[in-house]
């Protein structure tokens, strides 16, 4: 994909699985907006195809598609029940049936007194609310979600996660970009990490995880960490460190040091490389390495 001679997305191939949740993730301007707008046709490739179920996208094709933009907008001045209801006639349903499923949703989402308000009147995380809930609205079998709990606070972003997975759980397959790593690993069953418009990984998040760092502690703890020996901290904050075991260190071995060394465990979580991490190691810096 070219914008005059700048090119921004470059020998990119990949497949999502019908019935998974697809992480598209990346640093800012690294092409994943591009890439979706491609496939929805909104932008024509310069070359190569992106196919659903086989075929360029159809707006009129047999299955349906529901895609949060990462530029949000709806018809601000007009009531919340109403937009709703227009959308979801959009989407050939029933006027009766959309304004029901509307208010089931508004009340779902804590704004079931909010159907006759101006959207305008709405915070920006209340419009969000709505936004998604015309999104995810007749059940599409597909979803595509830019950054969907953007703004959000993490009551409300657990909320709108849980709709999202189950959305998943009835069946719709959901590609979601998003810079929260942390919901990456919880909803994510494979992901694309883009670079410069260039896959840099792609797979299961255990594959990805695997394939940037071995073993990996989470440690909460009180007192002074020893000198490293067979590992490095990854993130060394006042209680809690992120520790990479060297190859031919066990956790057991880590466990010991941090023991005679005084430090107090408060929990020690032998685990794999976090997608932070990973997402730190192919975009970041690292501690030590100097300043970004
Ligand atoms: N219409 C356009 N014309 C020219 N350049 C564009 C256009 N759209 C995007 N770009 C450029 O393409 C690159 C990729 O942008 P894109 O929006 O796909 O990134 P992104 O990965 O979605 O980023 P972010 O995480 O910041 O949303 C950027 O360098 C951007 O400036």
């Amino acid at each position: 994909m070219e914008f005059g001679d700048k090119r921004v997305v470059d020998g990119l191939g990949f497949e999502v699985r019908p019935g998974e949740t697809f992480g598209l993730l990346g640093a800012n301007g690294s092409g994943k907006t591009t890439t979706v707008r491609a496939l929805l046709g909104i932008y024509t490739p310069t070359a190569g195809e992106l196919l659903v179920h086989g075929r360029p996208f159809d707006p009129a094709g047999d299955y349906s598609l529901g895609y949060l933009p990462e530029e949000r907008g709806l018809y601000r001045k007009e009531k919340v029940l109403d937009v709703m209801t227009y959308f979801g006639q959009l989407k050939g349903m029933e006027r009766s049936r959309a304004a029901l499923w509307s208010q089931h949703y508004l009340e779902r989402v804590g704004l079931g007194d909010k159907g006759n308000a101006k959207l305008t009147t709405l915070s920006g995380g209340q419009q969000q609310k709505v936004q998604l809930g015309v999104t995810i609205m007749d059940n599409p079998s597909l979803l595509i979600l830019d950054e969907p709990t953007k703004g959000f606070d993490p009551v409300n972003r657990r909320l709108l996660l849980d709709l999202v997975e189950a959305q998943r759980a009835a069946g719709a397959t959901v590609v979601i970009i998003t810079h929260q790593m942390d919901e990456v690993e919880r909803l994510c069953d494979r992901v694309l990490l883009l670079k410069d418009g260039r896959a840099e990984a792609y797979g299961t998040v255990a594959e990805v995880q695997d394939s940037y760092g071995a073993g990996l502690v989470r440690l909460h703890f009180t007192g002074t960490l020893p000198e490293p020996r067979g590992w490095r901290p990854l993130t060394l904050e006042r209680n809690y460190a992120e520790i990479e075991l060297a190859e031919g260190t066990d956790a057991q071995a880590l466990l010991r040091q941090l023991v005679d060394a005084g430090v107090t465990v408060r929990s020690f979580d032998a685990a794999r490389t976090s997608m932070e991490q990973v997402f730190l190691k192919i975009y970041g810096h690292q501690p030590g390495e100097g300043a970004a």
